[in-house]
């Protein structure tokens, strides 16, 4: 993925945050780079003026995530929609997003500066295009409500629009769902994503000293519905708190940290962490193997080795954390069988619990990836499982919700493999587990159970 270079810093209109976030939706639109990464990229280099950062991410993230719906308004004054150029469906989609999402910028703020861009980057022709084409779509559908309610009586479509989750993706949650289901899912994908903290095992005791401080620092917060040690901040970046820097708290979504928890090493427990990058289970999992044990962290990807041990030195958990650079499905050969007393494998997956997180992930989704991503995620698991001692346990994770990548994936698994079984989540995890999730086969969380990301998590535990 490459991201837009300049080879001066921009300035005047380039610099504003209408421009910029133009450009960062061509880039994401067109495949050429992830949403995180660019807007990173734009905000550290200074590209758009100081005054203008928290626009240009509210456009860019907005336009993101409105973008199903966004798209089939613009269909409706753009005859030729698939021709037009990437850039300027970014422009009329984010100037789209300004009338129809957010309220206080008026129509003619909007649609001059878009024309000014447009003037900018195209010509005079592709002004006039865009002042007409805007001005007909605000005419002709002053609200959103207005264009949802013109639209044919498919309950299907109406839901797709009104939560902008792609129309495939209804389809495919109501099969597996029915449509109740899929109505809760897809509204909980529409609300703003939540940041939550995960306080380090060593405090669990200062719990409610370590909530106060936070609020007091101007980061409110409140208790997790889902994960006894973690706090749901309301306002303020905690990445930014002393405790996160002193390593007493980390960023994790609460969904996500009971991967760990429900592996539960213990402590002096050799544990692999096959599919580690960019570490925030490596940390748990150190955690709880303390400094007698020993995690080895793998992942295929060299250049996010740096965001592991950032995390780990960070979290103090260094001194107990090896990390290598290697593909999980080859690990077979590199230790002797039984090796490890747990294994931790938190899948590659098409990440369709974290939509509302990275709304970039609802893009381009070809359904014939999630059984590829099926072949991976068993490749991985059988080429790990031998590496795991009798009687350990074994971990498969994923930050999605799709059959082919859960389910489907531990019962291949355990056709051909006879000598584990699925372990039901019992009274073992009071102290860690809402006593709703207690006595699951596995945990499958939806989006809207606990308003959290989707997550996946199965526990597998080997014949002694
Ligand atoms: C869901 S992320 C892991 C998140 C991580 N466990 C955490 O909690 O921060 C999946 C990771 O798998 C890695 N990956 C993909 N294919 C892999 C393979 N064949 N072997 C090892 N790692 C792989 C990706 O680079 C990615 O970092």
């Amino acid at each position: 993925m490459k991201s837009a270079t300049h080879s001066n810093k921009p300035s005047g209109l380039k610099a504003s945050a209408r421009y910029q976030a133009m450009e960062t939706l061509n880039l994401v639109y067109k495949g050429e780079a992830f949403v995180n990464q660019e807007v990173n990229q734009v905000l550290s280099h200074s590209w758009v003026v100081d005054s203008d950062r928290d626009l240009y991410t509210r456009l860019v993230y907005g336009s993101l995530q409105f973008h199903w719906t966004l798209q089939e308004l613009l269909k409706q004054v753009l005859k030729r929609y698939k021709r037009t150029k990437k850039w300027l469906l970014a422009l009329l989609e984010s100037s789209a997003y300004q009338h129809y999402y957010l309220d206080a910028i008026p129509d003619h703020a909007i649609v001059d500066e878009a024309v000014r861009i447009a003037k900018k980057r195209g010509n005079q022709t592709l002004g006039r295009f865009t002042n007409g084409t805007l001005r007909n779509l605000f005419r002709t559908y002053p609200t959103i409500e207005d264009f949802i309610s013109q639209q044919a009586s498919d309950q299907a479509y109406v839901l797709s629009l009104e939560t902008s989750l792609p129309l495939d993706w209804v389809k495919y949650f109501t099969q597996r769902f029915g449509f109740e289901t899929t109505q809760q899912i897809a509204q909980a994908m529409a609300e703003p994503a939540q940041v939550n903290v995960r306080i380090s095992r060593d405090y669990w005791q200062n719990q409610d000293k370590i909530s106060q401080i936070l609020a007091d620092q101007g980061f409110p917060n409140q208790s997790s519905d889902l994960a006894p040690h973690q706090l749901k901040v309301k306002a303020g970046n905690p990445a930014q708190s002393e405790l996160f820097k002193k390593g007493i708290i980390t960023i994790q979504d609460e969904a996500a940290s009971l991967a760990v928890d429900i592996l539960n090493p213990k402590a002096g427990d050799w544990v692999l962490d096959a599919c580690a990058a960019p570490g925030g289970k490596t940390v748990q999992l150190g955690e709880y193997v303390g400094k007698t044990g020993q995690v080895l962290a793998f992942d295929i990807a060299e250049n996010k080795l740096a965001l592991i041990a950032d995390n780990v030195k960070r979290m103090h958990v260094d001194q107990q954390v090896s990390i290598q650079q290697g593909d999980a499905s080859q690990l077979g050969r590199k230790f002797p069988a039984e090796s490890f007393d747990g294994i931790l494998v938190d899948a590659p997956c098409s990440g369709v619990g974290l939509f509302r997180r990275k709304p970039d992930t609802k893009l381009n989704k070809d359904f014939q990836d999630l059984k590829n991503l099926q072949k991976i995620q068993l490749e991985i698991l059988n080429n790990v499982s031998p590496l795991l001692k009798k009687a350990g346990r074994l971990v498969y994770s994923t930050c999605t919700i799709t059959a082919e990548e859960n389910w489907q994936v531990v019962e291949k698994f355990l056709t051909t493999h006879p000598d584990f079984a699925l372990k039901a989540i019992g009274a073992e995890w009071q102290e860690v587990l809402k006593p709703s999730l207690i006595n699951a086969a596995c945990l499958e969380i939806l989006p809207h159970h606990f308003n959290s990301d989707g997550f996946f998590v199965a526990l597998l535990e080997k014949q002694s």
